[in-house]
């Protein structure tokens, strides 16, 4: 493991052989013919203070020792006030489709690349600071995110990545007193909050806007060599120039990645086009929320007015994010290839479907495919939408009881609403039937369950009470949470304390996510 001083990027960056706008200043453009800008982070001036560091980031990707995050330099680096030998500091410069509505230009308005890193298993990492300051795709922006945001953005990459859901994920974050306003409080006063920088990891940041831009200013060139990049990087078993193949493998990775997501209730209530990957990994955590109650119309994002990133809604937008991937690729694509793509965007919903009961399958302990499985998982969840019972508990306290012996007890208090509902008995009995078939113990059932239904999930309750603590400079619940939900299978003490396994406290029923940030 190395120390910080023995620390520094990969030479060459390979991002910068693509096109990068030669301007060196952060001043606001338009810059066709570029996929990146130069662009240099703005320190942050008053106090800097690390409030969390992921050792596994650190250890296991950065080859850095954990215990550089008691470093100064470390948290100069994560802030953008220093930076490490072989940065070249670049933004990416992409458009998107937001809300069903083509966006034009957007890019890395508050992000900002680092350079890469190969590390010592041989992965390639792209480093990126959000929060660093303006860049040329900033706009109206002060190119800041400000503590509350990012401390969502750090504890829930870490949290997915733990529930073995592709990511982005996020190696620290620091805070300071630089003050930002972003809403008003209800008598219309400013309200000020301090500015925050996470350095989060991908390795690539190439999203489904990254080549919407390119094709719709027919810039080809670029287009072709960011899509050839994107293929001779992360997918090497394509062949190059195969760019339906590259179409059909975003789409089956964006498959599996959606029924992950609806698997486990996350919610992550802004699917625009320049929130979706390349890689099919989870970008972007904004409004985001995992279920508390089963209610398929959960829109954690209240400017969502119309539901359309709701919980149940977003398979649905992931097609119709692919059917804009398909018309990005399209001058790659000859005729024949066309209509094939089309074909392969009509194929999602059934790729989807096989995700979606496999991942059910195992969530409800068994082992393989069997008849009725579907019947079985749709009794469940009609049960559970009708009496609201909790989405992580009901699956994590049905791996905890016995089949043939249903005795509850006040650890099974999402269990009881679904026990009182008419289709139980039925529900049960083909349970039984199904596994008796598939060949499995009640003991095996319970055993695979409890290592696929997490006890613990960031609830935005949780997320809540550690801002508002961190907040006030005291940063125990954040690194309580960053704990807990990298092991979120195991039971921990003071998160049962807290509650992290009970139902949301009265308090957390008004509580909305706001999506400036
Ligand atoms: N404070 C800000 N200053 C400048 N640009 C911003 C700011 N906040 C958001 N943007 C830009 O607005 C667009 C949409 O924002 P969105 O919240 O989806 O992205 P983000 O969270 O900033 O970045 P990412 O998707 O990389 O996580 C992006 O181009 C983003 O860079």
């Amino acid at each position: 493991m190395k120390s910080l001083s023995e620390w520094s990027f990969t030479e060459p960056n390979l991002l910068v052989q693509f096109p990068i706008d030669p301007i060196k200043e952060n001043y606001i453009r338009r810059v066709p013919g570029c996929v990146f800008s130069h662009a240099t982070p703005t320190p942050l001036k008053t106090q800097l203070q690390l409030v969390s560091a992921s050792h596994d980031v650190l250890e296991n990707i950065l080859d850095l020792n954990p215990i550089e995050e008691a470093n100064p330099v470390f948290a100069k680096f994560i802030a953008g006030n220093q930076l490490l030998p072989g940065s070249v500091t670049i933004a990416h410069r992409y458009g998107g489709y937001q809300f069903g509505y083509w966006a034009d230009q957007l890019g890395d308005g508050r992000a900002i690349t680092l350079g890469e890193y190969v590390n010592s298993k041989g992965n390639r990492w792209e480093l990126q600071l959000k929060g660093a300051g303006k860049t040329p795709y900033s706009r109206n922006g002060d190119g800041r995110a400000v503590l509350r945001s990012s401390i969502r953005e750090y504890l829930c990459s870490e949290a997915m990545h733990a529930l073995g859901i592709p990511t982005s994920r996020a190696a620290a974050i620091v805070v300071s007193k630089d003050m930002v306003v972003r809403d008003q409080f209800y008598n219309g006063r400013m309200k000020y909050e301090p500015t925050a920088v996470v350095l989060r990891l991908a390795p690539t940041w190439f999203r489904i806007g990254s080549l919407e831009i390119l094709t719709r200013e027919k810039e080809i060139k670029n287009l072709k060599q960011v899509v050839d990049f994107t293929i001779e990087h992360h997918m090497p078993t394509i062949p190059q120039g195969n760019y339906l193949k590259f179409l059909e493998t975003v789409l089956e990775q964006s498959a599996a990645l959606v029924s992950l997501w609806m698997a486990h209730g996350f919610t992550h209530g802004v699917l625009n086009t320049d929130n979706m990957s390349l890689l099919s990994i989870t970008i972007d955590y904004g409004p985001f929320g995992f279920l508390d109650s089963y209610n398929p119309s959960f829109v954690p994002n209240h400017s969502d007015d119309e539901g359309r990133y709701s919980y149940l809604n977003q398979p649905k937008i992931f097609k119709w994010n692919m059917a804009r991937l398909a018309d990005a690729l399209q001058p790659l694509l000859s005729a024949e290839e066309q209509k094939e793509a089309a074909a392969t965007i009509g194929r999602f919903d059934e790729i989807y479907q096989q995700q979606f009961i496999s991942i059910f399958r195992r969530k409800l302990g068994l082992s393989k495919a069997a008849k009725d499985e579907d019947k079985l998982v749709q009794l469940l969840l009609d049960m559970m939408q009708q009496r609201r019972a909790d989405f992580t508990q009901t699956f994590r306290q049905l791996g905890a009881i016995h089949l043939d012996n249903i005795e509850l007890g006040e650890e099974h208090w999402a269990l009881h609403s679904i026990t009182t509902h008419p289709s139980f008995s039925e529900f049960i009995s083909l349970y039984q039937k199904i596994v008796q078939e598939t060949g499995i113990s009640d003991e095996e059932r319970c055993r695979v369950m409890n290592g696929v239904n997490p006890r613990y999930v960031l609830h935005n309750w949780m997320a809540e009470a550690a801002i508002r603590q961190a907040e006030k400079d005291d940063f125990h619940l954040t690194h309580l949470l960053s704990k807990v939900l990298s092991k979120p299978y195991d039971k921990d003490d003071e998160a049962e304390s807290l509650g992290f396994s009970n139902p949301p406290p009265d308090w957390a029923c008004s509580l909305r996510v706001s999506c400036s940030s």
